[in-house]
């Protein structure tokens, strides 16, 4: 498989298509059983390195572990509560419960990304999956607090997070995010660390995050200000200005716009000549260019979650994740 190919879903609670309601785009590709077996082979291997320690590290860490192993592989936890006297169950039982329901669809697109990582693959496309590219976070994640409350919510999601857009910062491999429609929030942000952005005439780019009470994430921070200037940066992550296809290609965020009726044929075309180059010199020339800034977007990452960790908790946001699940205004 020259392409690894992944397609995001809108997430839309009444759309009439086949989308489900999701917290993010579905993977469509990679999601196979070896992914699977990816991940249980690397929690043996942590466990298997915790048991390597000196010093035993703890039943405290080795149940996040085992929670964060259960989250990653079989979402938020669906299993019988046991019973009082049954303590290990119960207790690993209570581990994985107080994850919540930590977006799936944020495991599935990093674990689609770390095997496309490993495999044959050459290049890797994000794009979309019916007329939308993405609808950025499912904003209804906000609204099932787990046990552990909504602090201990507020921490997982932002160690998700970050876990989710270190896989981009990392990612070896040309990615390129092939933009068929309107895309909002994260999935917007995180195309400043894409290799390339092609859209259709019909995509608009949206990141309201001052509306949603939240702020920028996807080292958006960072990397919008140096893409298009600070001030049109402004524009865009503060004051959440909406920009057409046009507008985000002359700032910079889009490499190339395609007129929407022939968007699809021009770029797959594009990207299967691409697929055909020397894999190793795509590689290797990415690695040249990204790893001058790879421990600057960790460090910008690790901030920007910081900070919207705090912003989930603040009632600017509550109100207005409320406000739009209720409908009283639209973004
Ligand atoms: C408290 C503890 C903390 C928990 C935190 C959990 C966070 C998880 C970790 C990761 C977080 C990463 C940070 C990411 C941030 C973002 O991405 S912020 C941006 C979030 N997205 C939006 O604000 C999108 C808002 N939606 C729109 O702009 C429009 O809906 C659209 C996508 C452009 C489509 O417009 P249109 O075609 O007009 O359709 P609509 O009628 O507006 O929508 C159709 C239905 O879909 C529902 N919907 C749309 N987007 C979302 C969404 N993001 N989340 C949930 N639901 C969405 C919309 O409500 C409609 O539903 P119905 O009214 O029931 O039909």
């Amino acid at each position: 498989m020259a392409m690894a190919y992944l397609a995001w879903r809108l997430a839309r609670r009444s759309c009439p298509s086949s989308l489900q309601v999701t917290s993010f785009p579905v993977v469509q590709l990679h999601m196979n059983r070896t992914a699977m077996r990816a991940s249980q082979k690397d929690f043996e291997n942590s466990m298997n390195q915790v048991k390597l320690l000196k010093k035993d590290p703890g039943n405290e860490v080795k149940l996040k572990l085992y929670a964060l192993y259960k989250q990653a592989t079989e979402g938020p936890c669906n299993m019988p509560k046991p019973g009082v006297f049954d303590l290990i169950n119960k207790a690993k039982w209570d581990a994985w419960n107080a994850l919540g329901s930590l977006p799936k669809m944020y495991h599935e697109i990093m674990r689609a990304l770390k095997a496309a990582s490993k495999d044959d693959s050459i290049i890797t496309v994000l794009t979309g999956n019916g007329d939308y590219y993405s609808s950025g976070n499912d904003l209804t994640n906000f609204t099932d607090i787990p046990p552990g409350g909504v602090e201990e919510k507020a921490k997982n999601n932002a160690v998700l997070l970050r876990e989710f857009v270190g896989c981009f910062i990392d990612f070896p491999k040309p990615l390129i995010a092939v933009v068929n429609g309107p895309a909002v929030g994260i999935s917007v942000t995180l195309l400043g660390l894409f290799d390339a952005v092609y859209a259709s005439d019909r995509a608009t780019f949206h990141t309201p995050f001052s509306h949603l009470g939240q702020s920028p994430e996807g080292c958006s921070s960072y990397t919008f200000p140096k893409i298009m200037s600070p001030a049109k940066a402004t524009e865009m992550l503060i004051f959440g200005k909406k920009l057409t296809a046009g507008e985000a290609c002359a700032q910079g965020l889009v490499t190339e716009v395609f007129p929407d009726s022939t968007f699809q044929k021009e770029v797959w075309t594009r990207l299967k000549a691409f697929a055909k180059l020397p894999p190793n010199a795509l590689r290797i020339s990415k690695e040249v260019i990204r790893k001058r800034e790879r421990e600057k977007l960790h460090a910008v990452n690790a901030e920007e979650c910081n900070v919207l960790q705090g912003r989930w908790l603040s009632d600017e946001c509550t109100n207005a994740v409320v406000n739009f699940l209720s409908r009283k205004s639209k973004l």
